[in-house]
C-alpha cells in the first residue's frame, strides 16, 4: 500500500485538497479532525489539556480560539500542548494505516498539517504540497474570522516556509490557479500512484 502525505502551510488549500483525493475514492486520513476529536468532552486528551490550559475551558469545553491564542505565539506552551496530543494522533493514525491495508487498498492520503515540522514524512512513501502565491495564503486567511496579522504570523513563523516544503515534496499541487487546476493535479497524482480497492 503506498502511503502519501499531504500537507502545505496556513490557508494554502490542503483541505479542499483532501476532498479531491476522497472524491477520487482514496481513504484520507485527517490528523486536524483527529485533534478535534480527542478535545471534545470525554476525548482522550480533553482533560490533560484542560489541566495543563485552565484559562480554555469555557461552558464546559475547550475553547479552540482561547486555547490558540493562549498557544500560538508562546513556543513553551505550544510545546506542551503537542506533547499532550500529538502521541494520541499517531495512535489514531496508525490504525487508520492498519485498518486500509488489512483492507487490500493500494493508496491512502495522510493529510497533516505539520506533515515535515514532525518529520512525518518518514512514514510515508510520497510527499504532496499544496501551494499557492503568498499574496493569495494572505487573503485566504484573514478572511477568516479571528484572526489578526499577528496571529497569521505567529504560526507562520511555527510553520517551515512554503519554498523548502515545496522543495522537500515529490508533488506540489497548485492551489492559487483555480480549482480545475488543482484537481488535475490531483487526478494525476492517483493515476501515477494507482487506487485500487
Ligand atoms: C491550538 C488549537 C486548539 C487552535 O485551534 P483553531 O481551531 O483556532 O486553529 P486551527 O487548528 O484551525 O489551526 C490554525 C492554523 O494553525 C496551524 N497549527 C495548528 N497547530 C499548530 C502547531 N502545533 N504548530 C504550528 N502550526 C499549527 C494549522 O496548520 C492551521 O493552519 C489547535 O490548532 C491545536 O490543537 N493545535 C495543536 C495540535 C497540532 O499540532 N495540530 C496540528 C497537526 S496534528
Ligand atoms: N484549489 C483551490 N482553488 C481555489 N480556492 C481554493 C483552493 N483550495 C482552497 N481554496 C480556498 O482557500 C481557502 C482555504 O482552503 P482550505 O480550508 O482548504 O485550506 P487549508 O490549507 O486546509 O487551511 P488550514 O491549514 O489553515 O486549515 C478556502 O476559502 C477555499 O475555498
Amino acid at each position: 500500500m503506498v502511503i502519501l502525505g499531504l500537507t502545505g502551510s496556513i490557508g494554502m488549500g490542503k483541505s479542499t485538497a483532501a476532498g479531491m483525493f476522497r472524491y477520487l475514492g482514496v481513504p484520507v486520513y485527517d490528523a486536524d479532525v483527529v485533534v478535534h476529536q480527542l478535545m471534545v468532552p470525554g476525548g482522550a486528551a480533553f482533560d490533560p489539556v484542560i489541566a495543563a490550559f485552565p484559562d480554555a475551558l469555557k461552558n464546559g469545553k475547550i475553547d479552540r480560539q482561547l486555547l490558540g491564542a493562549r498557544v500560538f505565539g508562546d513556543p513553551v506552551a505550544l510545546s506542551r500542548l503537542e506533547a499532550i496530543l500529538h502521541p494520541l494522533v499517531r495512535v489514531q493514525e496508525t490504525k487508520f494505516i492498519k485498518r486500509y491495508r488489512r483492507a487490500g487498498r493500494s493508496l491512502v492520503v495522510l493529510d497533516i498539517p505539520l506533515l515535515f515540522e514532525t518529520d512525518g514524512e518518514e512514514r510515508c512513501d510520497h510527499v504532496a504540497v499544496v501551494s499557492a502565491p503568498r499574496f493569495i495564503q494572505l487573503q485566504r486567511v484573514m478572511a477568516r474570522s479571528g484572526m489578526t496579522k499577528a496571529k497569521f504570523s505567529a504560526i507562520l513563523s511555527k510553520q517551515m516556509p512554503d519554498r523548502e516544503k515545496r522543495r522537500k515534496a515529490d508533488f506540489v499541487i497548485p492551489t492559487g490557479l483555480g480549482r480545475a487546476v488543482t484537481f488535475n493535479a490531483i487526478r494525476n497524482i492517483v493515476d501515477q500512484l494507482g487506487n485500487r480497492t
